[in-house]
């Protein structure tokens, strides 16, 4: 659905992107993440065919964006992360004026328009004027707006920034039902938690270049290439300590009571029979879980000395 090769932008000596090899299928929900002026935006409008790339390619669905932009335009939804709404309109009439701008006409416009509202769970804002929307139903307007030509791809620039936890959660519910339909969804953010669990692949970008390319796991596997568990048992903490070094999974134990830290041999992911081991050599388990990782700290690193910049 959406693929680059070698995708590029230079201004002047700059690289805003480098290099950018992507591969999106129908279906996929990919969270595009970097800082600032990471290129994100660039990319996006890249592939929106609003702006042209130095070198490289990319397709939409198929099409070259050097081709047949036309043919883009009709698959792409593109929400910028800046946009105004019409203060002096209301909800229903903003979207009604965006779908006879797509020739949509007669009872089926009013009908789309009922439909997007009710998909951004906006309907209970039909009638009220736009200025008054808080920043997550602007955005969630702004969303509706976008699917009313029903783009197969979605590419939504930072469409959780600036909003309160709650109309980040509802953001992404709304985002996740899309993703259920099929489209193919690119959304950017600055921030790698905020989208780890609602996407499937992740892509993480800075200076330009994209330094990781993968699925979630993907990125826990390579900041942390091995599972550390953290127990706790009731009775002699150091027998439980011996009885898990013995153990073949297991390449460490770090006793610092009443917690166990136990960090297992690399490539190890199956270790329920730990749990087991314990439980019938008479330690019975206050707490079995793993560590999870901090992906502010995993992002961090994934970023660090990425794309030099000329
Ligand atoms: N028209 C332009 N002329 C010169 N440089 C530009 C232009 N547009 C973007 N850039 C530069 O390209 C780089 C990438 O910018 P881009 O807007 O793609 O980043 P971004 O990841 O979307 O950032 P943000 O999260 O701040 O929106 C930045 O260094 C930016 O200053």
């Amino acid at each position: 659905m959406i693929k680059t090769v070698d995708l590029t932008k230079k201004y002047d000596e700059l690289y805003a992107i480098q290099d950018i090899n992507l591969d999106l299928q129908a279906g996929d929900l990919f969270g595009f993440i970097g800082p600032n002026g990471a290129g994100k935006t660039t990319t996006m409008k890249i592939l929106a065919t609003l702006l042209q790339p130095s070198s490289g390619e990319a397709y939409v669905c198929g099409h070259s964006i050097y081709r047949e932009p036309k043919e883009i335009r009709r698959l792409v939804g593109y929400m910028p992360d800046f946009f105004g709404v019409y203060d002096d309109m209301k909800v229903i009439e903003y979207l009604e004026f965006f779908a006879a701008a797509y020739r949509i006409s007669g009872a089926k416009r009013r009908e789309v328009c009922n439909e997007k509202l009710a998909l951004v769970d906006l309907d209970f804002k039909r009638d009220a004027f736009a200025s008054t929307l808080s920043r997550g139903q602007t955005q969630r307007l702004g969303l509706a707006r976008v699917l009313l030509h029903e783009p197969q791809v979605l590419l939504l620039d930072e469409p959780l920034s600036g909003l309160d936890p709650r109309a980040r959660i509802e953001m992404r519910a709304v985002l996740r039902r899309l993703g259920e339909q099929g489209k193919t969804i690119m959304v950017s953010s600055h921030i790698l938690p905020e989208l780890a669990d609602m996407c499937n692949k992740v892509g993480i970008i800075d200076r330009g270049v994209m330094g990781f390319n993968g699925t979630v796991a993907d990125v826990i596997k390579k900041v942390r290439p091995r599972v550390v568990l953290h127990i706790e048992v009731a009775g002699d903490q150091q027998a439980a300590a011996n009885k898990l070094r013995e153990n073949r999974l297991v390449e460490s134990v770090d006793l610092t009571p009443p917690l166990l830290t136990v960090t297992l041999r690399e490539g190890i992911e199956e270790y329920a029979e730990l749990s087991t081991l314990l439980i019938s050599a008479g330690f019975p388990l206050k707490l079995f879980r793993e560590e999870e990782v901090n992906l502010e700290s995993a992002f961090m690193l994934l970023t660090k000395g990425l794309g030099v910049r000329t």
